[in-house]
């Protein structure tokens, strides 16, 4: 579970977030939107402790994130904006083992850890393909098994259809949807509400840095009006 409490965030004289509150269940699949410059990503940085707070507390399973970011990594999977950019490793398979081999986890279960996040993103038996020869739509799916292979009990993307043709979206939503219903948590980070609204159990708004609009999507989009989110069509 992720709670954050009174979650003020400052950068120099801007203030990103102020007082959020907001607490996400395990195996929820939460969209949260809102416009550029909004605060999400602030948001979702401070769930895995890359920023502190100014005010307030973030809590991953019970734990202040302050105080052990460790377990904050371990339990909330990033995909970060442009995972195209950030891979460390030349082939599939060796970009997804890097996490779990972090870990200093014994080769047998980094093995099935990759073979497994391979599969569940529809990736299976390809471990040995270069990244760079990969569509979008495929490198994103190396991203979502990297952070798969952590075992996270939540799994958070930042805009995960940036840059997708319309295929290559269909097949990242299906395997979010997959992974939802085997159980993960999924926070899909976007401003484009379009059909990730339909996968989603919770919709939150943020608007200059504080939550506008919290609740269950058939609900949530009749309070989008005058936000500037692009609403489902
Ligand atoms: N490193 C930084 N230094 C200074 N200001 C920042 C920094 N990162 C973000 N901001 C500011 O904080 C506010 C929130 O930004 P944030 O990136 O969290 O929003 P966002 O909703 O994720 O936007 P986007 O969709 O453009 O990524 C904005 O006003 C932004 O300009």
């Amino acid at each position: 579970m992720i709670e954050t409490e009174g979650l003020v965030h400052r950068y120099g004289g801007v203030t990103a977030l102020d007082g959020v509150d907001l607490a996400i269940e395990d195996g929820e699949f939460v969209v949260l939107a809102g416009a550029n410059g909004s605060g999400k990503t602030t948001l979702v940085r401070h769930w895995n402790g890359l920023l502190d707070p100014d005010e307030g507390t973030v809590r991953v399973n019970g734990t202040r994130v302050a105080e052990d970011r460790v377990v904050a990594r371990t339990a909330v999977g990033m995909v970060f904006q442009e995972p195209r950019d950030g891979f460390v490793a030349a082939t599939i398979g060796a970009d997804v083992a890097f996490g779990p081999e972090n870990l200093g986890l014994p080769r047998d279960e980094i093995a099935e850890r990759v073979a497994d996040a391979l599969d569940a993103v529809n990736l299976d038996g390809r471990g040995g393909e270069r990244i760079d020869a990969l569509s979008g739509g495929e490198r994103e799916r190396v991203a979502i098994a990297g952070a798969l292979a952590m075992h996270p009990d939540h799994l958070v993307l930042d805009e995960p259809f940036t840059g997708l043709d319309a295929p290559a979206r269909a097949s990242v939503l299906e395997r979010l949807r997959s992974l939802h219903a085997a159980g993960t948590g999924v926070v899909v980070v976007t401003h484009d509400l379009r059909d990730v609204l339909a996968a989603a159990d919770r919709l939150v708004v943020l608007n200059d840095g504080a939550i506008v609009v919290d609740d269950a999507p058939e609900t949530a989009v009749e309070q989008l009006a005058g936000l500037p989110v692009d609403r489902p069509c």
